[in-house]
């Protein structure tokens, strides 16, 4: 797959906060369309930074980052804003929901604020989406009556109703148990399978990056490493050989 074509592409990205040391450091990943991505590391490896560079919450201080090929340093704030909000979906670990709307009102908000009427088609959109996550009889509900897990299924519907090039998830299933968190990243799967979508996951968790198509391995900024079709065993053998090399190194 080249850079083109790709749903992201980051090419020797570099991320500082303040000028200190480089909490990202020349980073390059190629992620094609209708892949799901683990990206995998310590804490303090980097992980959220190299999101949030991706997703344009952050311009990075070196490299380039593309979004189904544009080159997101060409866009002045208020494109960037709007690539965020018509071209991207997100999905995080908490506070996903605005608590004063419904289910149906937060699942429906990406398209009003892209400028959609209020109307029977938008409701229909957000009820399809909601029933792809099993929620459909929820619509009218508060997220305050729901569960973790369903907030989390909830906020993925939202995340994929404008029919985003990336799908970008920070730990979304870190506050959730064992069954309840595979139910989500199920979720995320069937997006990439059955819908086409492109998903890039941010976890320390073995057994969600066996969810995915590829895990890449940050350690002190770096890529370190990358697996494919990732299995728990493998990912755990991949997490411990680069803690070890960071041991080395720090030696
Ligand atoms: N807003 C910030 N200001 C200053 N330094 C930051 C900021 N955010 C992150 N860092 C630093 O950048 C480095 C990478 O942090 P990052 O949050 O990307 O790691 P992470 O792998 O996502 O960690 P975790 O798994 O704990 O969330 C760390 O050294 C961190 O202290």
């Amino acid at each position: 797959m080249t850079e083109n074509g790709a749903a992201l592409a980051l090419d020797g990205v570099s991320h500082s906060y303040g000028g200190g040391a480089p909490a990202l450091d020349a980073v390059s990943l190629v992620v094609p369309r209708g892949r799901f991505v683990a990206v995998m590391g310590r804490s303090g490896s980097g992980k959220s930074t190299l999101l949030r560079c991706a997703a344009g919450l952050e311009r990075p201080t070196a490299g380039t980052v593309r979004i189904g090929g544009t080159d997101l340093a060409t866009l002045k704030s208020a494109g960037l804003t709007r690539l965020r909000r018509d071209r991207v979906g997100f999905v995080f670990q908490s506070l996903n929901l605005v608590s004063a709307l419904n289910v149906r009102e937060n699942v429906t908000l990406p398209l009003l604020l892209a400028g959609a009427r209020e109307g029977r088609e938008l409701d229909g959109r957000a009820l399809a989406g909601l029933a792809a996550v099993g929620l459909a009889d929820r619509a009218e509900d508060v997220p305050e009556n729901l569960s973790g897990g369903q907030r989390q299924r909830v906020a993925i519907a939202r995340a994929l109703v404008n029919e985003p090039e990336v799908v970008f998830a920070d730990e979304p299933t870190a506050a959730l148990d064992p069954v309840t968190a595979a139910g989500v990243l199920a979720l995320l799967r069937r997006a990439v399978d059955e819908r086409g979508r492109t998903v890039v996951l941010v976890t320390h968790d073995p057994v969600a990056a066996a969810w995915t198509d590829e895990a890449v391995f940050l350690e002190s900024g770096r890529m370190v490493g990358r697996l494919d079709r990732p299995d728990e065993a493998g990912v755990r053998a991949a997490l411990g050989a680069s803690a070890g090399q960071h041991l080395a190194v720090a030696r």
